[in-house]
């Protein structure tokens, strides 16, 4: 059965030669989607730019996978993340997060979020930093020997977080009871805390735990 945690391994020169392959595109496309919502060019030339965009499009969708990501081969279930949108190095849309593990469990990363990220005028959107904390809490669980769903997340916006500036996200596991995994997690600019998350990942009735 196909599950949440497939565990099909490749070689991992293959991983490294595919993020040299792909990592590029996705960077091209990230830029891209920023130069999408600033640009200020003439009429005549966003028609250009679409008409070229379509034949990109065309040239990259002459051999797909259906459907979408899922479970890829991985050594470690990498690959199954290089769809996220918060780490994916073949999603464009992540900012990405490159995360960083703490032998003690803790998990931080340190990014930037620019204009396609924006809820209120020159804000991080406080949709967008739940995703980030859903992901970065989820990442201690599993750094932690566990893992699950995102039950519960709990959220308390405390300050407007700034677009194009420093910002860093953390996250560590509190307590385990049962299939339930609590965690909780902050982003941080450099004034200090603008977000504090809690979470409970649950392990689904039926799946084993993962080590
Ligand atoms: C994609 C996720 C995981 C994939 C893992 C793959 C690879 C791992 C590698 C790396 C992972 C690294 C990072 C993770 C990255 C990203 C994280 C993103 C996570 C997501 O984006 S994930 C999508 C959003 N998420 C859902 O789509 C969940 C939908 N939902 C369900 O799938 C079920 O609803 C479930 C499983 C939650 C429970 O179902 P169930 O049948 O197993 O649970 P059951 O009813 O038996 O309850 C057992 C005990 O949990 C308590 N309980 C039940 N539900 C609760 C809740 N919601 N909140 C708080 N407590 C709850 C009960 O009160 C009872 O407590 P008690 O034992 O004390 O009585």
């Amino acid at each position: 059965m196909t599950g949440y945690l497939d565990d099909i391994r490749v070689d991992p020169s293959e991983i490294a030669a595919q993020e040299a392959l792909y990592g590029p595109l996705t960077q091209s496309i990230r830029s891209l989607i920023d130069a999408a919502i600033r640009t200020e060019v003439d009429s005549e030339d966003i028609a250009g730019a679409t008409a070229a965009l379509t034949q990109v499009a065309s040239l990259l969708r002459a051999r797909q996978i259906d459907g979408s990501y899922g479970a890829q081969p991985s050594v470690t279930g990498v690959q199954r993340s290089w769809a996220s949108p918060v780490i994916g190095v073949r999603n464009p849309i992540a900012p990405p997060l490159i995360l960083e593990h703490e032998p003690d469990g803790r998990v931080w990363a340190r990014f930037r979020l620019g204009a396609g990220y924006e809820g209120p005028p020159s804000l991080v959107h406080g949709g967008v930093s739940a995703l980030i904390l859903d992901h970065v809490l989820g990442e201690a669980v599993h750094a932690s020997g566990h893992w699950g769903m995102t039950g519960t997340l709990t959220l308390r916006y405390r300050r407007p977080t700034p677009l194009n500036r420093p910002l860093r996200a953390d996250a560590r596991i509190d307590r385990v009871e049962g299939r339930k995994v609590y965690a909780d997690g902050s982003i941080s600019d450099e004034r200090g805390i603008t977000v504090e998350a809690s979470g409970i990942f649950i392990l689904p009735t039926g799946y084993a735990a993962a080590r």
